[in-house]
């Protein structure tokens, strides 16, 4: 991995804000600048030494960009990422890791360097950045930004008000200079060597050293254009060999100087590219599903299921907290109508018994704003949410926008159902799901009415203590019905979050991230083999990860894959990892602990589906299982590493062997608490029946990591501790271990060792 060459203070001459940053130091340019400042001497105001005048050549001088399109003196192109179709911003969570490139070059053998300028919602300049050569034949830069500071604030917690302020617009600008220093340097080392036209190039050398010392731009301090001059003067010693004129040029003093302040001819700005940031947990999050009245539900003494409500379900919110969760997500909680009414795995007649389907909404009891009364009042649901807070969890509400046949908008808003010839309406459908107990919203007839009505209901929802919308089925309503209501419910909420269980085809799942939805279900479950897992992990975690923000899940109430259904305990485990640490959203539907793995013979999902009946569970169980151990302990490594956290910082690590995938994750230093370059290496047996082995490849220069000898990771799960280098190998078996998540264990010398071989 990259490194970063701390850059201090290359003021723009026009950025008056700037200036005042320099003086009173925000953290994150602070942070941006440290090894710089360390070794910068205190400022003086008085010039010390004067120059004489030399005849050099001519630097770059910038050339001022009327419109948009027109090329400055360095010519930038390519930013990336741009706001997609030139108005979807780029999204990134406050504190992201991210990536941005550019292309900077210009005409000739000219070298150019680049700078990234980070600005916050308000203007103010946050961090100076140089950009790293990615691709010389490219001319592509790189460079690793952070939008703000990492934080697991959630909305009612105190000092959340300070995280809102940095949330919003924050900018990028690439700046692209001639180096006129590094191209005399390199030029000069070969002439003097050669003894061609050495005066010459000494002279422009001295020019250009006091016209360095001279540039407000470069914001040196006066020990430091003293260091110049005095280099500049010395140079043109004449009764020196050209060789040590040469080193009063050449030396690690003002090579420093160079990286931290360097002479930046030809200044060209590009124009500012938005990114959007967002929340704390707005694509960083653990989620955890369950049913509310399944908890505390028991069999009484007549053999009869007693469903549980808010007060029992208490019992759910704690076991997520055990877990290590901080979302909880409960399916809709509003009464479920009786007309149509499924039975036990959706057969179309319901016994007197069988509660229904929570997503068949609305009885003469109430519809999308009512809490079901067999699950309590509206004040049980308040407190339940209060309870969840001060367990530091959010609590998501489903929001399916549908209607039972005995839901009140029938009646009462009868056009907003679409009516066959005979005066019937049509169930629901998600080809080829059929939802005979459910009518869709039709929204032509009155698109501004169901927008008002909806707006109201999620506001009530919001004022009793719901954060998060795990809307179902977004993907079969228009996209800017979501657009207007996410707007206007953010308007007034911006710290409102939504999640889209939108499983269909790509441009939708992408518009309605457009629409506002901040995270997405995904394809995950069904990406098994190590290449569609390697291709995936890759998407999402990719250039993708700027405009749409996956959430992995290993089953849902409506999804049980054939590897969970026969991979038993080690699926289960394998899949969680996976979930996990592929993504920075994942969540888990309860009952995972427990291998609830039997199936539908006619459906890809559960059968004695908990979504049709009440669940009588034995969570004592789980214990001897281990899954709910590793739940707990995989967000436990979430929490203590920072790079578990991003979309854009996962590389495929290569294996030797099919069955066993490996990537790396890794943050950069100046973004982790503790100042030390934050890497996992994640090794995972996909075959969960049998032991496999392999070799795992590490690109150690391009990690950053030692590349002459051995370093230590430690596994986060058991503790366990090895050596590895360029070539590793691992064995993992199921009924052992079915991954490593390696931490690597660097010294600080050793961290400090490859930050100067990048550098
Ligand atoms: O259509 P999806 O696969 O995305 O699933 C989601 O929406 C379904 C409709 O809301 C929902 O289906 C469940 O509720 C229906 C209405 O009561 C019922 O007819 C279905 O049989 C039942 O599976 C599904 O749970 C939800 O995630």
């Amino acid at each position: 991995m990259r490194t970063f060459l701390a850059y201090a203070r290359c003021r723009n001459v026009s950025d008056e804000k700037f200036h005042t940053m320099n003086r009173y130091g925000s953290t994150t340019e602070r942070k941006y600048r440290k090894k710089a400042t360390r070794t910068r001497k205190p400022r003086t105001a008085r010039q010390t030494s004067k120059l004489p005048t030399f005849v050099g050549e001519a630097p770059a001088t910038p050339i001022p960009v009327k419109e948009a399109g027109q090329f400055g003196r360095i010519n930038i192109l390519n930013f990336k990422p741009t706001a997609e179709d030139g108005v979807y911003a780029a999204r990134v969570e406050i504190g992201e890791q991210f990536t941005v490139s550019a292309q900077v070059f210009m005409e000739g053998r000219a070298k150019v360097g680049a700078t990234a300028v980070l600005k916050n919602p308000r203007g103010r300049i946050m961090a100076r950045v140089p950009m790293q050569v990615e691709n010389a034949g490219l001319d592509l830069y790189t460079v690793n930004l952070q939008a703000g500071e990492h934080s697991t604030l959630a909305p009612w917690d105190e000092g959340f008000d300070d995280v809102k302020k940095q949330l919003g617009n924050w900018k990028v600008a690439i700046e692209g200079w001639e180096d006129s220093y590094g191209a005399w340097l390199h030029d000069a080392r070969i002439k003097v060597d050669v003894d061609s036209d050495v005066e010459n190039t000494l002279t422009s050398g001295a020019e250009m050293l006091g016209r360095w010392a001279g540039t407000r731009d470069s914001n040196l301090d006066a020990a430091q254009r003293k260091t110049l001059r005095d280099a500049a003067k010395q140079m043109m010693d004449t009764t020196l060999d050209a060789k040590t004129r040469l080193g009063f040029a050449d030396n690690a003093e003002i090579e420093a100087l160079h990286e931290s302040n360097p002479l930046r001819d030809g200044l060209t700005q590009s124009a500012d590219h938005v990114f959007h940031v967002e929340r704390p947990k707005s694509s960083f999050a653990a989620w955890y599903q369950f049913f509310p009245r399944s908890e505390g539900a028991y069999i009484d003494e007549n053999g009869k299921k007693v469903q549980g409500n808010f007060h029992t379900a208490v019992s759910g919110l704690e076991r997520a907290k055990a877990e290590g969760f901080n979302i909880v997500y409960l399916p809709p909680i509003f009464p479920i109508g009786v007309t149509n009414r499924k039975g036990p795995d959706g057969a179309l007649h319901a016994g007197p018994d069988d509660p229904g389907s929570p997503f068949g909404i609305g009885s003469e009891l109430g519809g999308h704003d009512t809490v079901d009364p067999l699950l309590g009042t509206m004040d049980d649901f308040k407190a339940f949410c209060q309870r969840a807070h001060e367990l530091g969890l959010e609590v998501a509400l489903d929001f399916a926008l549908q209607c039972s046949p005995d839901h009140p908008w029938v009646k009462e808003h009868p056009n907003w159902f679409r009516t066959k010839p005979d005066g019937s309406i049509a169930y629901a459908e998600n080809p080829p799901k059929k939802y005979q107990d459910i009518y869709p919203i039709d929204f032509d007839n009155d698109l501004e009415g169901i927008e008002h009505e909806v707006e109201r209901i999620m506001n009530l929802w919001i004022d009793a203590g719901v954060t998060i919308f795990r809307v179902d089925n977004p993907h079969t309503k228009p996209v800017r019905f979501w657009q207007d209501v996410l707007a206007a419910v953010t308007k007034k909420h911006p710290e409102v979050l939504f999640l889209a269980e939108a499983f269909t085809r790509p441009a939708m799942v992408r518009a309605l991230s457009y629409a506002g939805f901040t995270q997405s279900h995904c394809y995950f479950p069904w990406r098994n083999t190590r290449e569609e897992l390697e291709q995936f992990l890759q998407e999402t975690n990719g250039e993708g990860g700027f405009y749409q923000h996956n959430t992995f899940w290993p089953t849902t109430p409506d999804i049980l894959t054939a590897y969970v259904r026969d991979g038993g305990v080690a699926a289960h485990a394998i899949r969680a990892v996976l979930a996990a640490l592929g993504s920075p959203s994942w969540g888990i539907y309860n009952g995972y602990e427990l291998i609830e793995n039997s199936q539908r013979s006619d459906a890809e999902e559960q059968s004695q589906n908990e979504k049709f009946e009440i669940k009588v569970r034995d969570w004592s169980a789980a214990d001897k299982i281990g899954i709910s151990e590793l739940l707990t302990s995989l967000n436990d490594i979430r929490s203590k590493h920072v790079a578990t956290t991003s979309y854009h910082n996962l590389t495929i690590l290569p294996s030797a062997n099919g069955n066993v995938l490996a990537f790396a994750r890794q943050t950069d230093a100046q973004f982790t608490p503790d100042g030390k370059t934050d890497t996992l290496i994640v090794v995972v047996n996909l075959d969960p029946f049998n032991q496999q082995q392999s070799s795992i490849h590490v690109d150690a220069e391009a990690l950053g990591l030692p590349t002459d000898h051995p370093y230590h990771v430690k596994d986060q799960l058991t503790g366990r501790e090895y050596d590895w280098s360029w070539d590793n190998f691992v064995s993992l078996a199921p009924w052992a271990d079915v991954a490593h998540v390696f931490h690597v264990e660097l010294d600080d010398d050793a961290d400090a060792d490859s930050d100067e071989a990048n550098e």
